[in-house]
This record gives C-alpha cells, sequence and structure tokens, in this order.
C-alpha cells in the first residue's frame, strides 16, 4: 500500500476510535492494536527498505541507552534534585558517567520522547516527563507511580546481552548442542531462574521478578475484568507464581476480593515472595500462601504441588510455559496432572493456562517478547495450534479458550484419562 493509502486507513481508524463513538472495551483495544500495526506499516513505506532495515539493525543502541540510564538511574536523580531539573554536568558528577556518553545517550532517548530538554534542544538541561519518569526506581517513586525500570533491566541488560549470542546457540542447537544463548552469554549451564536464583545473581532474579510484574501491567491490563476469575474453585494454585504479580492484579478488582491463593515457585523466588507480600495491606497478605518446590520432579510428594486432598481449588499456569521447550512444556504438565490426580477428588480440578500466543496479527511486543524468551531460557511464544498438542501430549483436554484485552489467552484444561 502507497503511503497516501495508510495514512487515509490510519486516519479513519483513529477518528473512529478517539471520537468516543465506540465503547466495546474489547473493540477499542483491537483499534488500538491495528493503529499501532498501521503506524509502523506507514513508517515503514514512507522510510522505505533500505533506511527501515539501517535503523532497525541500530535499535540495539537505543535499547542500550536505556539500559544506561536505568542503571544510573538518571531518572532518579534528576526527581531528587531541588527544581527537578540537572544539567549535563550536574548529572555526569551524580552518576559517575562521562558528560560524552550521558550527552549521546540522551540525545538518542530525548528524540523517542524521554526527558524534556529543558529550553529546547542543546541546553543540556534535562527535567523529567511522563516517558522518563518510568525509568523511576519504584522506591524513588513514592507516589506510587507505575515503573518500568525492572522490565527495562531484564530487556536490555539481561536479554540485550543473551541475544547477542542467539546466533551461536541456532547453529549450536542444529549440532544437537543444547545451550541456550544465555547460557553462552553469561557462562552457565542450568535453567535461567537456577542460575538467577545462584549466589551473586539473586538480584537478577529479583529484577526479573518485578519486571514481570512491570511488564503484565503493561501487557496484561483487561485481563482481571474479562475472565470470570471469581467464580474459580479456591484456593487458586499459582504454578510459578513468582512475587505474585497475578494476585495483586485480581485483588485490586472488587469482583475477585474472595479470591484465595497459593504461590508455588522456587525456594528463593518464595522467599522474596514473602517479603513482597509483607508489605501489602493485611487482607491482602491474608488471601495468599506460598509453597516452595520445583515443578520439574514428578511425583507431588518430591515437587510439594499441592494435591486436591492437599486443598487445591484449582490451578493456574501463567506466562510459565512460555519459558521452556516443547519436551520441557510437557513434562511440566505432566506434573501438575500427577498433583491435580494425586488424592481423589469429588469433582476434578481444573488447570488454567493463562499464556501469550502467536497469531497472524500478534504486536511487535509479542514477536520481540518470543526472541527474548527464546535467548533467555529456550522458551518460545506459541501458536495456539501447537500450545494445544502439547496439551493433549501431556494427558489433558481443553474445554474453552477465552480472549482477554491482552496479549494472553485463558486456557481451561481438565485432566484426560490417559
Ligand atoms: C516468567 S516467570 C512468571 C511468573 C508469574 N507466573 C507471572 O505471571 O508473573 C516464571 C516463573 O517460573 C518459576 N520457575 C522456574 N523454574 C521453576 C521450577 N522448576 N519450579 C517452580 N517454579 C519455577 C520462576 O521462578 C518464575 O517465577
Amino acid at each position: 500500500m502507497s503511503p497516501i493509502d495508510l495514512a487515509n486507513e490510519l486516519q479513519t481508524l483513529v477518528a473512529s476510535t478517539y471520537s468516543g463513538d465506540v465503547t466495546d472495551p474489547f473493540k477499542l483495544y483491537k483499534a488500538r492494536h491495528s493503529i499501532s500495526d498501521l503506524c509502523l506499516s506507514l513508517l515503514r513505506a514512507v522510510q522505505g527498505p533500505e533506511e527501515y532495515t539501517a535503523i532497525l539493525a541500530e535499535s540495539c543502541q537505543e535499547s542500550s541507552a536505556l539500559n544506561v540510564v536505568a542503571s544510573l538511574g538518571v531518572a532518579d536523580h534528576i526527581a531528587e534534585s531541588p527544581n527537578g531539573e540537572l544539567t549535563l554536568q550536574e548529572l555526569s558528577e551524580k552518576v559517575k558517567a562521562d558528560e560524552k556518553y550521558l550527552s549521546v545517550v540522551l540525545s538518542s532517548l530525548v528524540y523517542h520522547g524521554y526527558f524534556k530538554e529543558v529550553g529546547g534542544f542543546g541546553s543540556q538541561v534535562y527535567a523529567n516527563n511522563d516517558f522518563s519518569s518510568l525509568l523511576l526506581s519504584e522506591e524513588t517513586n513514592a507516589k506510587g507511580g507505575k515503573s518500568m525500570k525492572d522490565a527495562v533491566g531484564l530487556s536490555a541488560d539481561d536479554g540485550a546481552k543473551a541475544t547477542t549470542r542467539l546466533l551461536d546457540a541456532a547453529t549450536g542447537k542444529a549440532k544437537g548442542e543444547a545451550k541456550t544463548a544465555a547460557n553462552i552469554a553469561f557462562d552457565f549451564s542450568e535453567s535461567l531462574f537456577q542460575w538467577m536464583a545462584s549466589p551473586g545473581n539473586e538480584w537478577r532474579g529479583k529484577r526479573t521478578a518485578k519486571a514481570m510484574v512491570q511488564l503484565h501491567g503493561m501487557a496484561n491490563g483487561g485481563i482481571g475484568e474479562d475472565y470470570p476469575w471469581e467464580k474459580l474453585a479456591t484456593p487458586i494454585i499459582d504454578i510459578g507464581g513468582g512475587i505474585g504479580s497475578f494476585q495483586g492484579m485480581l485483588l485490586a478488582l472488587p469482583k475477585n476480593k474472595e479470591l484465595t491463593f497459593t504461590i508455588f515457585d522456587i525456594e528463593k523466588t518464595v522467599e522474596h515472595a514473602k517479603k513482597v507480600w509483607a508489605g501489602k495491606p493485611q487482607w491482602m497478605q491474608d488471601k495468599v500462601s506460598f509453597i516452595a518446590g520445583d515443578f520439574m520432579k514428578s511425583s507431588p510428594n518430591d515437587s510439594k504441588i499441592p494435591t486436591p486432598a492437599q486443598g487445591a481449588g484449582t490451578y493456574v499456569i501463567r506466562h510459565v510455559l512460555h519459558d521452556w521447550d516443547d519436551a520441557q512444556v510437557v513434562t511440566i504438565l505432566k506434573h501438575v496432572r500427577n498433583a491435580m490426580l494425586g488424592s481423589p477428588a469429588s469433582t476434578p480440578p481444573k488447570l488454567l493456562l493463562v499464556e501469550m500466543m502467536l497469531n497472524e496479527t500478534s504486536s511487535r511486543f509479542t514477536r520481540t517478547t518470543s526472541l527474548q524468551l527464546l535467548s533467555l531460557n529456550g522458551g518460545i511464544t506459541r501458536t495456539e495450534g501447537k500450545i494445544k498438542q502439547l496439551i493433549k501430549e501431556a494427558g489433558f483436554t481443553v474445554d474453552s479458550v477465552t480472549e482477554v484485552r491482552g496479549v494472553d489467552l485463558v486456557v481451561e484444561l481438565s485432566p484426560a484419562s490417559l
């Protein structure tokens, strides 16, 4: 399509979406998604293949610039300064980084709308704005505003370093080697999660857990409202539940306030999750309990995944399967199945998969996330068809698939007799 045709289509869609005529939240969600895709198509049409390719290849530089300012706490220092502004020289002294480097990094980010150059181009006096405020640490952002600082760290630091070895992992895999890009880049052999829980790397594990909360807030905002969570049998056992981003999101909605949860995860993550939940209001703390275990172990005795007799109501696996390869996904599902059938239950409990899926209209974010998952732990964003195949292999049947306003689908499963 020509730039004129694309611009006309875009104008029509923007006008109908933002005029207030469309009120259906699902239609609005999808329209925003289509507008983003059309903007990207228009950009490609205007720039043409050469310019678009050069800039796409250099976009790793911008990711690195985000990592530099987030790691140095540039936004935090600006926020803490008496008048909310700092000169380049002041910034350089505060963050202990070279002025030339900082000026180039900031220039690339100012172009993308992060930070304001007070007084205009070249003043080199910087203030925060809505975009750069997302790079504030949650501690500085005392008003409880949103932060994406840890998500930037996960993607633009761990993810970026790992993906520099994606080519080596791809060719190694073709030769039968099992190493992920992260294994090669950081020189470890276990899973990403074991490595991030190991001495000296716990800070990465904590950062990743916070990144999960931030990324879900961004990409799955409507999921709490769009699925009847309030009707599920409780407690909901959240397998690989991290630090409880799912619980925080659901309990924030009045309809879900009666739900109770058990967060099941590896020991280090559970330790971290307990600390995070100790800072929540008492009524929320009363809704959540914790179990440390390992879903790679087969029997409920070893894995510690609770059985229905131990009180499990519903099982949920959210954003876990996409971290693993096909064989590992089947293994995890079988181990959860072992626990679900580990004790007699009047009605067999349900398992819900909440997972990002790849389809023809999947966004740029879904596709970059798939690359990141692949680099970090050999995982992948799968199509619905592929997930259903693995579900069947693991001994489950699919009861329903629900679309929500978010990058995820909710898939309800029951254990099939093998
Ligand atoms: C991508 S995070 C998803 C966290 C959470 N479900 C969410 O949606 O925010 C994957 C989680 O799986 C956990 N995990 C990894 N290996 C595990 C294992 N062997 N047993 C239990 N949990 C594990 C990690 O510690 C991490 O919290």
